[in-house]
């Protein structure tokens, strides 16, 4: 039955239930207490769950999906050692086989795919213990553009029935909509949210000329974005580089099938094809609708711009 769903939403569907594995393998990181935290470079952190869970990300998916380009945001060694069996999750999500694929999509083959996986993203905040910043992204992209994602956090907690469930998994497929979560409109004022581990005087200027009723500074590209599609923030900004294509994929994918928009600071599109530079050079521009996104746009300087696109 599966074979005749097609593959972007086969694709997704796996990516689901192949997050909520790697967000069991951040949460035991945490309680066994060992991170095993390696500094890749400044403000730059890696933990045994980054490598542990894009390990089993890139298993799953590359056994089910054999002709895919994957991109993780970690290493990978020359010769991976084999996960263990659990790891290889093949199930996939019920809800999302259901989905109807875009017109567009539905010839889509695996070589046609880059699929970009950020295993934690706001590594930052797992170390210091903000727990709820933290998620786990799969982004899939289709002629350099991001058709589909995930998020997972780990940590979001619900109440079912008396008992505590940890972790949720969110889901956008471009014109079907996304799931796992209630969305909500943006508040009536504007409410920004930006990094809380990475910020420079660039990043301080943007946020200055937006005139905003407050600032929110969280870790992660991808709780961001959850803000937005939440409504506890209008608009996410970022000035500066830092972020990668592994960060914004997921997470403009699953904000774009809400109606939502993410683009540089410039107000460019990025691509994710499998040759593109992986930097965001130019930073992150996100807003819950495109008026939002026109207005933050409309705010920033050209002389900031400028320093970003000659940085
Ligand atoms: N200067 C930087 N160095 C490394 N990663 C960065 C940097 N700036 C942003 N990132 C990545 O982008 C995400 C969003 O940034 P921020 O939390 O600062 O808003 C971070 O969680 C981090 O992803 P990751 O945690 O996956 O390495
Ligand atoms: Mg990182
Ligand atoms: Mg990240
Ligand atoms: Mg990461």
């Amino acid at each position: 039955m599966s074979s005749t769903v097609p593959l972007v939403v086969r694709l997704l569907a796996s990516s689901v239930s192949v997050a909520n594995r790697a967000g069991k393998i951040v949460r035991d990181v945490m309680s066994k207490g060992e991170l095993g935290i390696v500094e890749k470079g400044k403000d730059d952190y890696q933990t045994e769950a980054d490598r542990s869970a894009q390990k089993c990300i890139i298993a799953a998916l590359a056994a089910q999906y054999p002709k895919l380009s994957i991109i993780g945001e970690e290493d990978r060694e020359e010769n991976e050692p084999e996960v263990p069996s659990d790891w290889l999750v093949v199930d996939a999500d019920k809800e999302v086989l259901a989905l109807t694929c875009p017109a567009d999509l539905q010839g889509v083959k695996e070589e046609d795919i880059v699929v970009w996986v950020d295993p934690l993203d706001g590594t930052s905040e797992y170390t210091q213990g903000f727990l709820e910043h933290v998620t786990v992204l799969i982004g899939i992209s289709v002629n350099e553009e991001p058709v589909a994602g995930v998020i997972h956090q780990p940590y979001y907690k619900t109440m079912i029935g008396g008992e505590k469930k940890m972790g949720r998994t969110i889901w956008g497929l471009r014109e079907a909509g996304v799931g796992g979560f209630t969305p909500a409109p943006p508040p009536d004022s504007l409410i920004i949210t930006t990094t809380r581990s990475h910020s420079n005087p660039l990043v301080e200027k943007a946020l200055q000329v937006m005139n905003a009723s407050q600032i929110l500074r969280v870790g992660g590209a991808g709780y961001k974005v959850l803000q937005l599609l939440e409504g506890k923030a209008s608009v996410y900004v970022f000035a500066s580089p830092g972020c990668k294509k592994w960060d914004t994929c997921a997470p403009e994918a699953v904000l774009a099938a809400a109606g939502g928009k993410l683009t540089d600071i410039l107000g460019n599109n990025y691509k994710y094809g499998a040759s593109v530079g992986k930097p965001n050079k130019t930073g992150v521009l996100a807003a819950v609708n495109h008026d939002l996104h026109n207005y933050a746009l409309s705010r920033i300087p050209q002389e900031l711009k400028e320093a970003l696109a000659n940085k």
